[in-house]
């Protein structure tokens, strides 16, 4: 048993392992009360205050803890939970500002764009959930099309019992009744690999019961969801990844219950996700599935619900939820590529080499990635790379619809390929594509700490005409003596940058070195990022000098 999970578990009392959200195989879980009026102000991420207020709503959205009185511990660690979130609220900090939206608010596809996703209920992508093998059938029960309403839709039918959706479990006949004493951390990853193997239908599950059940959550979600369903998955997994490493694990969490701020989630949303995740557990593992591994979920459930929350409650003291940024410059480099600098509203601290997540007013709640082009500046302005990609959504608007003038949305800052000032060691840089950006903000920190360090820089494109930022790495090789460049084009000859090495980034790197006194840097698409990983590696840098933005995280651009 892990540390964490192990303090949760008492802390949750000594109920079986539940913890403060509604156990799924309650019975009583059918007795769930309907939202509050009031929720769905509170809960939407456009009307939501700019700082969560998780009592000043005055409601208690999603499950409340006036439930049961056999689940009284859940109650009190609930409220602990209030108390301490709300002593931490000092009341909105900042003005409740909605984003501007576009007229009509309909998100419509700016010209060229690859067709967008249709906004509205998300039937289509949210199939019924099949039966899972070995599953009781839950009839009539399990969310079906068309359950999960769009923002503004009407209602979705009443509260569904999600005891009898998940076709019941928790007695006799789990998957993890016998054997011996199993850690937690055991029996929650063989839940998550047998899960995995449905992980489509098992997240399609989970958000169609998370608005059966809480429709007035569904506001805080994005019209289309696809992208939404591998990002929770891929942050289960992630978290289940690092349970066993409990630094790593808590600071995995609080990144994650910070960048929820700007959500708007609130304390009391937790329970209501936990339970959903519980019943697509007991439905899409339902081998691995029992008491024990449901007291484990509950347990580890309550530590990560708990992490998140302290450490949004905590980043309220100090920072928005989120900053509004207005364009006041929009550079076409190509076709495809735009370098755009917004200027926020708020003083916005950052380190070179991270990144934020940004929302587009044409696209309300749908958030991408993009690193910061430049080390923090004296005037506060803060510069974008962005390469409009097929399909994509939000890159597509920024380059090809942005305007000075349009206010986008930024959440905090994150990521840690950020520039080891305590040594000396040389920088070998891998920038691919739009990955150039973060090297040109660490290449700017490194001149901006005064101790001159070798900087090199490969920096690869796949024709010469994408290499959008050459100029200006070059304009930097000529300001620093210990900073150099090499342009590496991937395919079809070089005719307007003759110096370009051919080849993959990667491969251009290997024709030079020695590298081992080096630090390595990578950013760019995550196929570069594994083979420039195995090439720095095989070149003697080792793993632990080597930085690079997660490749979840990467994944989940889709900038
Ligand atoms: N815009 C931003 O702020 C940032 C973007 N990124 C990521 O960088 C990527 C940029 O995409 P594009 O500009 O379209 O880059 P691209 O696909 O044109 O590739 C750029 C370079 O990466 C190399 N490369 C690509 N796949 C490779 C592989 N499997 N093995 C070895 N080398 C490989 C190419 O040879 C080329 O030199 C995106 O995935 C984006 O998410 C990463 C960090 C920051």
């Amino acid at each position: 048993m892990t540390t964490m999970s192990g303090s949760d578990g008492a802390s949750a009392g000594g109920n079986g392992g539940r913890g403060w959200f509604t156990p799924v195989s309650d019975a009583a879980a059918a007795e769930r009360p309907t939202p509050a009026g009031n929720e769905t102000t509170a809960a939407s991420g456009e009307a939501a205050p700019r700082t969560a207020a998780p009592a000043a709503d005055g409601g208690a959205p999603g499950a409340d803890p006036s439930g049961p009185a056999q689940d009284r511990a859940r109650t009190e660690v609930r409220t602990e939970v209030r108390t301490e979130v709300h002593a931490a609220h000092g009341g909105p900090r900042s003005r409740a500002q909605p984003l501007p939206q576009a007229p009509g608010a309909a998100p419509a596809p700016a010209p060229g764009t690859a067709p967008a996703p249709a906004p509205g209920p998300i039937a289509g992508t949210a199939p019924a959930p099949a039966s899972a093998p070995g599953a009781a059938p839950a009839s009539g029960a399990a969310p079906v099309s068309g359950a999960a309403p769009a923002p503004g839709a009407a209602p979705a039918p009443g509260p569904v019992p999600v005891a009898a959706a998940v076709g019941g479990f928790g007695g006799s006949g789990g998957g993890d009744g016998g054997g011996g004493e199993l850690a937690d951390a055991d029996l929650i990853r063989a839940s998550m690999a047998e899960l995995e193997r449905s992980s489509d239908a098992a997240t399609a599950y989970f958000y169609a019961l998370l608005f059966v059940q809480y429709p007035h959550l569904r506001e805080m979600f994005p019209a289309a969801m696809d992208g939404q369903r591998d990002r929770l998955f891929r942050a289960l997994l992630t978290a289940v990844r690092l349970y066993d490493d409990g630094k790593l694990f808590a600071e995995y969490l609080a990144n994650l219950g910070r960048g929820h701020r700007k959500y708007g989630t609130l304390p009391t949303h937790y329970p209501a996700v936990g339970e959903c995740l519980m019943a697509a557990l007991a439905r899409y593992a339902p081998n691995s599935w029992g008491p024990r591994t449901e007291a484990a979920w509950v347990r580890a459930y309550t530590a990560i619900s708990q992490t998140m929350i302290d450490a949004a409650a905590e980043d309220e003291q100090r920072a928005p939820a989120w900053w509004d940024a207005e364009i006041v410059a929009h550079e076409r480099r190509t076709a495809q590529i735009a370098v755009v600098t917004v200027r926020p509203d708020q003083p916005y601290p950052f380190r070179a080499g991270q990144y934020t997540s940004l929302e587009t007013p044409w696209w309300p709640r749908v958030w991408r990635h993009y690193s910061f082009a430049s080390a923090p500046r004296s005037d506060g302005l803060l510069t974008f790379h962005v390469k409009a990609v097929p399909a994509g959504w939000v890159s597509t608007a920024l380059v090809q619809r942005a305007r000075p003038g349009d206010v986008l949305r930024l959440g905090p800052p994150a990521g840690s390929m950020t520039v080891d000032h305590g040594t000396d060691s040389g920088l070998l840089c891998l920038g691919g594509g739009t990955g150039i950006a973060p090297i040109k903000a660490l290449v700017e920190d490194v001149a901006s700490h005064g101790r001159p360090r070798p900087v090199e820089v490969f920096y690869g494109a796949r024709t010469d005409h994408d290499l959008y930022d050459l100029e200006t790495m070059r304009h930097l090789q000529d300001r620093f003596d210990w900073l150099s460049v090499r342009p590496v084009v991937a395919s079809g000859g070089a005719p307007g940058t003759p110096d370009a090495l051919a080849g993959e980034l990667p491969d251009a790197v290997r024709r030079y070195g020695p590298w081992s006194a080096y630090d390595g840097y990578l950013s760019g698409p995550p196929g570069m990022i594994r083979t420039g990983v195995e090439t720095l590696v095989g070149l003697g840098i080792p793993t632990h000098r080597i930085r690079h933005d997660s490749l979840d995280e990467l994944v989940a651009r889709r900038a």
